[in-house]
């Protein structure tokens, strides 16, 4: 059994679509569980409809809605002719549950409205898809994956329940591999024993296809990309990029956790604790070997570059100038943990601390009012975070002279520098 995942770019366009049927012929005969996400960008518009319907612009929101379903009627109509009306059939319950939702008023936490509204686009991708793999000759099976992949409901960042996920892929996945080799379903959304969806944070269905993979004791996951593998650096930011051939767990969960925006962070630990390799792929080259992560310590590893936009600097000061030892600290982390705030870069003094964090408005003036019962808090915006692993001399100068530098530190492995 292999897991693919194929991302939004994937899966941006026809031609595209189309692509992921001529790879998909190449594993005929294999069994396969593909995790899609939604097509290109459009968890970034149905935000916007969240959004919208969440500031009470309900005419905003439906007409935002509506843009996003022309959108998946038109690729439909391109990829599809005797699969056509029952794509569209089913395509129609996803528009109604969103609609309906449009219509009321909101009364719970905006996290809730979210997730039922941004998870219809995974939902409509893997149908239009699976209709297109159906008319295109390749027999699969589509699975709403709100029945085996069940969260709590920390709406926007469910947490796994990984017993019940388990139990359902026994009753429901693996049942329908015994009627076909292909079975198609959604990345980054679940379900609450309630019902109501959830999501696993935005690019979540790295993770969603790791989970599957994790349970299922897969032979491989491969994460199909429009990248020929995983490179030292985001190529799109830096050309000079090179790519990587093998790395380690270790050396990805790293990369992931500083910043690069290839693979989920969360991906790596489900794969690792089965030993199951990961193969990141090109999507449109499907000759490259890609990289591939796996236990084994990487050779010889170029040094490995992330630059992290739209950060914030918070500075704390206790306000009776008690030391920064367990208390402080320990109230601190409860504000973070209460309020899912993920420090990327702390500096302690005596009195102060400095914490950098992704600039998320919202959190960090709540973080704020209930840090200032004990800190003295200051802030300072528009900040990036550069990161380099494996760093020597020259990629220090090449990249980060001349730089107005905030925040400086440095161990053994990385360097990482705050700067304006
Ligand atoms: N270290 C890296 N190696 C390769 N690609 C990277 C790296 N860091 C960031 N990227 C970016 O990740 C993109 C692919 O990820 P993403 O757009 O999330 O794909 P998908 O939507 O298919 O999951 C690439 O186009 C590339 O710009
Ligand atoms: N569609 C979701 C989940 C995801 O993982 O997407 P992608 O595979 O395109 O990064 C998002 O954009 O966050």
């Amino acid at each position: 059994m292999r897991v693919f995942k194929f991302g939004g770019a994937s899966v941006q366009d026809v031609d595209h679509v189309k692509h992921v049927g001529k790879i998909l012929e190449q594993y005929k005969g294999e069994k396969n569980l593909i995790i899609i996400s939604a097509i290109g960008k459009t968890t970034n518009a149905l935000e916007t409809v969240a959004e919208a319907f969440f500031a009470g612009r309900k005419e905003d929101a439906l007409r935002l809605f509506g843009d996003i379903r022309k959108q998946h009627l038109t690729l439909a109509k391109y990829l599809l002719v005797l699969e056509f009306n029952p794509c569209i059939a089913q395509l129609a319950d996803f528009f109604t549950e969103v609609e309906w939702l449009l219509h009321d008023k909101p009364v719970r936490e905006f996290s809730y409205y979210y997730d039922q509204i941004v998870s219809v686009g995974e939902l409509m991708s893997t149908c239009i898809i699976s209709y297109y793999l159906k008319e295109y000759k390749i027999n699969n099976e589509w699975l709403d994956v709100r029945d085996v992949l069940r969260t709590d409901n920390h709406f926007q960042e469910g947490v796994v329940d990984w017993d019940f996920t388990q139990k359902a892929v026994q009753s429901q996945l693996l049942p329908l591999f015994e009627k076909t080799d292909i079975v198609i379903t959604q990345g980054f959304i679940g379900s609450t024993d309630q019902c109501e969806n959830t999501t696993l944070g935005r690019e979540g269905s790295d993770f969603s296809a790791a989970i599957f993979a994790s349970i299922l004791e897969a032979d491989n996951l491969t994460i199909w990309k429009d990248v020929e593998g995983i490179m030292n650096a985001d190529p799109r930011r830096f050309p000079e990029a090179v790519y990587i051939p093998q790395l380690s767990y270790q050396e990805v969960i790293e990369m992931a956790y500083y910043g690069a925006q290839v693979i989920h962070p969360k991906t790596i630990k489900p794969l690792q604790n089965k030993n199951i390799p990961l193969h990141v792929k090109c999507f449109l080259d499907t000759g490259l070997p890609g990289t591939l992560i796996n236990q084994h310590p990487a050779k010889d590893l170029p040094p490995i570059l992330i630059d992290k936009q739209h950060q914030a600097l918070i500075h704390l000061r206790t306000l009776d100038f008690s030391f920064i030892e367990e208390k402080p600290m320990s109230r601190l982390y409860k504000i973070f943990r209460e309020l899912k705030i993920k420090p990327n870069l702390i500096q302690t003094g005596a009195i102060s601390l400095q914490v950098a964090v992704d600039d998320q408005t919202d959190k960090i003036e709540r973080f704020a009012i209930k840090a200032s019962e004990w800190f003295d808090v200051q802030l300072q915006k528009d900040l990036n975070l550069f990161t380099i692993r494996h760093y020597n001399e020259g990629v220090i100068s090449k990249y980060l002279l001349g730089k107005e530098q905030v925040l400086y530190q440095q161990n053994e492995s990385n360097l990482q520098v705050l700067y304006k």
